[in-house]
């Protein structure tokens, strides 16, 4: 049977969706009963030349010739937040089904629009929100649903880690290597998110939601962005044999929970370690499956339209349905856990040392005043903070037991 598709939005990533369908179309008639067929496309400038075939599709700038056509499915890849929220609830109260990718609007209202679905007996899925071609969304919902899920970390944002790697694989500079990201399609059109870190934890929050089946809001999120971060950092960890990773990181502490997005620098061993460039990687700890890691691309064309096509295809497919939503705020405690820390300071190294005489800690470099220290507490890292002036410090994780992954 054939199914009517409305596409908001032709960029990046609708244009992905078009060419799956087209270059992918035995495949999905294989996948599927449903004949998937865009029949509408939204745009804002209808003067721009286009290079995927539209043949037979009404191309418009006008949301009401969408609303006024018979329309089985509305895919929205469009981005904005409260007019683009506003058409979203307006066609799941008609009872029509919606694919979104736009992490930005989900995470601030999500709440809603589930509600919305639910009662009107549709659903909104939203795979490509969450760490690109990754299937983790779905993962969490359905095939990890038997787990108490204790734990979600990821490098959920492809624009900071590819900057990352690059600022510490070729010694790239910071402004530089935004410019490649920037040319690349890797990050926001206002590359900020991405940047101060708002785009991982948008992600972070939708993980948390699922993971814990507890509503958060935005505000009980600690981030921090790789803005701050001095490439002599890096360097200086490298020589420790640590990668800084952006790490999106949800904690169940058993009666409250943690939600942050910061730098963070991660051992070598660690799998989180390797994940290069764009790619994304989310570990996820289940009291049944002990611990699994997700990796893939965080972003791009081909890429995020395969979660969103997914998506469209399992609306028709699947019963996914959604019955139970979460109710309750969860609550947040953020305080720093007992870690390892990394520290550069600006007093001399005969104070530096005064100080942490108490403590365990390695020298990493004496010339920038460059240390790790052992297995502490928040309240030691509040002190160590008071006491000296720091130029970084970031959390440092390492390898579990195992050696394939696991927190200190
Ligand atoms: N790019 C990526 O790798 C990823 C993107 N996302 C999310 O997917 C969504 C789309 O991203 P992306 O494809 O990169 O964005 P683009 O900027 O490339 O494309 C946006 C599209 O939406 C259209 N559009 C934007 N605003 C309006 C409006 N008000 N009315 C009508 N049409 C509009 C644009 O029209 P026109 O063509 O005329 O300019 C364009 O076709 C965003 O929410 C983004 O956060 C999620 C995961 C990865
Ligand atoms: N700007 C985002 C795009 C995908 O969500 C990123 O860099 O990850």
């Amino acid at each position: 049977m054939e199914k009517k598709i409305a596409l908001l939005g032709m960029g990046t990533v609708g244009s992905g969706v078009l060419n799956i369908l087209k270059e992918n179309k035995d495949l999905l008639l294989n996948s599927t009963d449903e004949l998937l067929t865009i029949t509408h496309i939204l745009v804002s400038d209808l003067n721009k030349t286009r290079t995927v075939d539209l043949s037979g599709i009404q191309v418009t700038d006008n949301i009401e010739d969408i609303k006024n056509a018979e329309i089985d499915l509305v895919v929205e890849v469009m981005g904005g937040l409260q007019d683009t929220k506003t058409h979203l609830l307006y066609f799941l109260e008609q009872g029509i089904p919606v694919v979104s990718a736009n992490k930005d609007m989900l995470a601030e209202y999500i709440d809603e629009l589930e509600h919305t679905a639910l009662n009107n007996k549709t659903t909104i899925l939203y795979e490509g929100a969450v760490a690109g071609g990754i299937p983790i969304i779905h993962s969490l919902t359905h095939s990890l649903n038997a787990n108490r899920i204790s734990k979600v970390m990821g490098i959920l944002n492809g624009t900071t880690n590819f900057m990352l790697t690059q600022m510490a694989d070729k010694g790239l500079e910071y402004e530089d290597v935004l410019k490649i990201a920037q040319d690349m399609g890797y990050a926001e059109a206002d590359p900020s998110a991405d940047v101060l870190g708002l785009d991982a934890a948008r992600k972070t929050l939708l993980l948390a939601r699922l993971a814990f089946k507890k509503r958060f809001k935005m505000s009980d999120l600690d981030v921090i962005g790789i803005d701050k971060v001095d490439k002599i950092d890096i360097v200086h960890g490298k020589k420790a044999n640590m990668t800084l990773k952006l790490l999106g990181v949800v904690e169940d502490k058993s009666s409250s929970y943690h939600l942050s997005v910061a730098p963070i620098f991660v051992d070598n061993t660690h799998q989180l370690s390797n994940v290069k460039n764009e790619k994304n990687a989310v570990f996820v700890e289940g009291n049944a499956i002990g611990q699994a890691m997700f990796y893939g691309p965080g972003a791009g064309s081909y890429e995020t339209a395969s979660a969103v096509v997914s998506d469209m295809i399992n609306t028709f497919n699947l019963s996914s349905k959604k019955t139970i939503l979460p109710e309750e705020f969860g609550e947040v405690d953020q305080s720093k856990e007992q870690s390892d820390y990394y520290f550069r300071f600006s007093d001399s190294i005969e104070s530096v040392k005064e100080v942490l005489k108490d403590y365990e800690y390695k020298l990493i470099d004496e010339t920038d005043k460059v240390f790790i220290v052992k297995s502490i507490s928040s309240k030691v890292y509040e002190d160590i903070q008071e006491e000296l002036q720091v130029k970084a410090s970031y959390q440092v994780i390492g390898a579990g037991q195992d050696g394939v992954a696991g927190t200190n």
